[in-house]
């Protein structure tokens, strides 16, 4: 019985969202892994079409988590501030090429009273989400503090990091261009994909939680191929590239299928 509810057709994804900048970035490739593309073509993706994966959003107070949660699933925006006590959560299915995958979007608490509730919700995560506010450096800087706590519950080498700039309708475009430039460095510190976005206004939130939807697929998948034994040798492998910053890369013989 399929309890969950069906995929609406704006979240259908046909092919791979691109990154925002390419010197932040989970990795640079046009399309989806060749093995991930094939894998969906002949209906081998195992379980991955059944499963919810979890994602936790954290940040600083104030700096926009539950209004980047709320543009993106209900297309709302609140401009009067309520804090999250604890969690929250939302569901969103999306269809990406042809198969079935939901996210759960964990929505936790920036206030330092309500923060060891929310803590203790962040295991199991398969991406974590560590917002900013591009207006307020020190919601920047903080942002270690952020990911070293969600990583002290999850496994540092297979978690998918992305570092989110919020309010950049409030930023002049000379304030954006210093900040993006700290936000980069600290992007690429972590190993995390850089993202900019306005909740007010939209921008970028649709890009940015459909490149979360296909990258954690992907790394659904391909760990699904993994485990069902079709991994080859010189294939995925999880690197750290000094030269390029890019923190996934495939072999660099390209296969045409993945029988
Ligand atoms: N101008 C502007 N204001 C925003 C934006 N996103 C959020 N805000 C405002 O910032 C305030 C805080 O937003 P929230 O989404 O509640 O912040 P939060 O990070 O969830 O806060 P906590 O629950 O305390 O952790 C609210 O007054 C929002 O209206 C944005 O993109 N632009």
């Amino acid at each position: 019985m399929n309890i969950l509810a069906p995929v609406r057709r704006d979240r259908v994804l046909a092919e791979l969202p691109q990154c925002l900048r390419k010197e932040a970035a989970l990795h640079v490739h046009k399309d989806f892994h060749p093995r991930v593309t094939c894998a969906c073509q002949e209906h081998r993706t195992g379980t991955v079409g059944f499963k919810i994966s979890k994602v936790i959003v954290v940040g600083d107070l104030s700096v926009g988590k539950t209004c980047l949660i709320n543009r993106f699933c209900k297309d709302t925006f609140d401009k009067n501030y309520k804090a999250t006590i604890g969690v929250d959560f939302e569901m969103e299915r999306f269809e990406v090429l042809g198969v079935p995958f939901s996210l759960q979007l964990w929505d936790t608490a920036g206030q330092e009273r309500f923060k060891c509730i929310a803590s203790t919700y962040y295991r199991g995560a398969q991406a974590i989400i560590i917002v900013f506010n591009l207006n307020d450096v020190a919601s920047l800087e903080h942002t270690k503090q952020w990911l070293a706590e969600a990583l002290k519950e999850n496994d540092p080498s297979s978690v998918l990091l992305f570092l989110v700039g919020s309010k950049k309708d409030l930023s002049t475009p000379a304030q954006y261009v210093l900040m993006e430039k700290d936000a980069l460095k600290v992007a690429q510190e972590m190993k995390a994909e850089y993202w900019a976005v306005s909740s007010l206004t939209g921008e970028n939130v649709r890009e940015f939680f459909f490149r979360v939807a296909a990258l954690t697929f992907e790394a659904n998948v391909l760990a699904e191929l993994e485990k069902s034994g079709a991994r080859r040798i010189g294939d995925v492998v999880r690197i750290k590239s000094d030269d390029s910053n890019l923190y996934l890369t495939a072999s660099k013989k390209k296969q045409t299928c993945c029988s």
